[in-house]
């Protein structure tokens, strides 16, 4: 196994060139060349679109690592090929209704979601042939609803209502599934239920977590993620504390408006979810059956202002290159806050989630910052990305 130690110069944003200095023990399998882009050397292709799932890259974010004093890394899970860390979860609860019977070739997969899992399951469906029903609150973008019918998906929007009302989106799709599965039971029918459904947490447990281990060598002293089903940080969580003997210390980032901050902070009282946040697709009322298991398991919770994440959606930009989402934006200030914690020389991991793209016209826009009350968090001299109006 080579180890490639490597000077380049590099721009970023707007700050003059300075040196950046590249480690990556390359596999076996891999060559690293003079650019640090790492080229295969493994015979084969991948079979179709769930082959290119995972194996992201782990990112070093240099200003925040130079300002803490820590290795501050950024798991790339924008690079799944539907664009986000939920097509790992997308495709172990197909796999996993295959493999329990539910789901047999030309079968419907039902789900409630409103944003990446619901695109993962397209990519999954299409490419293995199931059909794809998606139930959604009716308060979502016109956006999403045109991508994921055109991705195939036959897509119901119903009324807004609390997930303890039984015309809750994700009660409309476990119905719509157990009524196909009764109609055409030679097919089948599955309710993927992804955020109870611990497949979601085993895809992480079995990739995320391994891939995070090996690209440290091992020398990784903290992970840190925000949840919305909970299968990413309860998945990474578990693989990590067992592969180090607990030595990893695992935080849960959490955005205003969801409750497992303060459940964890007061050791266990649930309170009522009050107000929100800019961060699509994290935020939490109750804990998962997902979460549930490795709650106990964490070290600590931090709680991250709007304001923080809108402006590390900015930095990262500007410092690294990173077009990033606003979740994976608030999982960064969170591997800032816990490197400062850990102190110099520790080696702390976060996941980036999913890219801006399904976002633009509202992180970058002026207008929009101004109806959030967020104008005044982007500093001065990153005022220059905001080039919507
Ligand atoms: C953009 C984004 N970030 C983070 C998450 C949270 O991941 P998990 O469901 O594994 O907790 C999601 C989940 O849908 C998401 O869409």
């Amino acid at each position: 196994m080579a180890n490639v130690a490597r000077t380049s110069l590099r721009r970023f944003g707007t700050q003059t060139a300075r040196k950046a200095t590249v480690n990556y023990a390359a596999p076996a399998a891999e060559k690293v060349n003079q650019y640090g882009i790492r080229v295969s050397q493994a015979q084969g292709y991948v079979d179709s679109f769930t082959g290119a799932i995972g194996n992201t890259p782990l990112i070093k974010l240099h200003t925040l690592s130079k300002q803490t004093g820590a290795t501050v890394l950024g798991k790339a899970e924008f690079q799944n090929p539907g664009g986000s860390v939920k097509d790992r979860a997308a495709l172990y609860v197909v796999r996993d209704a295959e493999e329990s019977g539910l789901l047999k070739p030309g079968g419907t997969v039902v789900e409630g979601t409103a944003g990446n899992t619901g695109i993962g399951l397209a990519h999954v469906c299409r490419s293995k042939g199931y059909r794809l029903v998606i139930y959604m609150p009716n308060t979502q973008s016109q956006g999403k609803i045109d991508l994921l019918r055109l991705l195939g998906a036959e897509v119901y929007p119903v009324p807004a209502v609390a997930f303890e009302n039984p015309e809750n989106y994700n009660w409309q799709a476990k119905r719509h599934a157990e009524r196909l599965q009764k109609e055409d039971p030679e097919h089948g029918a599955v309710w993927t239920n992804q955020f109870d459904n611990v497949a979601n947490r085993r895809a992480h447990i079995e990739t995320t977590g391994p891939e995070i281990w090996n690209q440290t060598g091992g020398k990784i002293d903290a992970f840190t993620c925000a949840t919305g089903t909970g299968g990413t940080l309860a998945g990474v969580t578990r693989y990590l504390k067992d592969v180090s003997n607990g030595k990893v210390k695992c935080f849960l980032a959490d955005p205003p408006g969801s409750v497992l901050h303060s459940y964890i902070q007061s050791g266990g009282k649930l309170n009522e979810r009050s107000g929100g946040s800019i961060t699509e697709g994290i935020g939490q009322g109750r804990v998962t059956d997902n979460l549930k298991n490795e709650v106990k398991e964490l070290d600590g919770s931090l709680n991250i202002a709007d304001e923080k994440s809108i402006e590390m959606v900015y930095r990262c930009l500007d410092e690294e290159g990173l077009y990033l989402g606003a979740s994976s934006a608030l999982n960064v200030v969170a591997a800032k806050e816990v490197a400062e914690k850990m102190g110099p020389g520790s080696t702390v991991v976060t996941i980036l989630c999913d890219g801006a793209y399904r976002y633009a016209d509202r992180l970058f826009s002026q207008k929009w910052l101004e109806t959030k009350g967020l104008r005044n968090a982007i500093p001065k001299h990153l005022e220059k990305y905001i080039i919507l109006p």
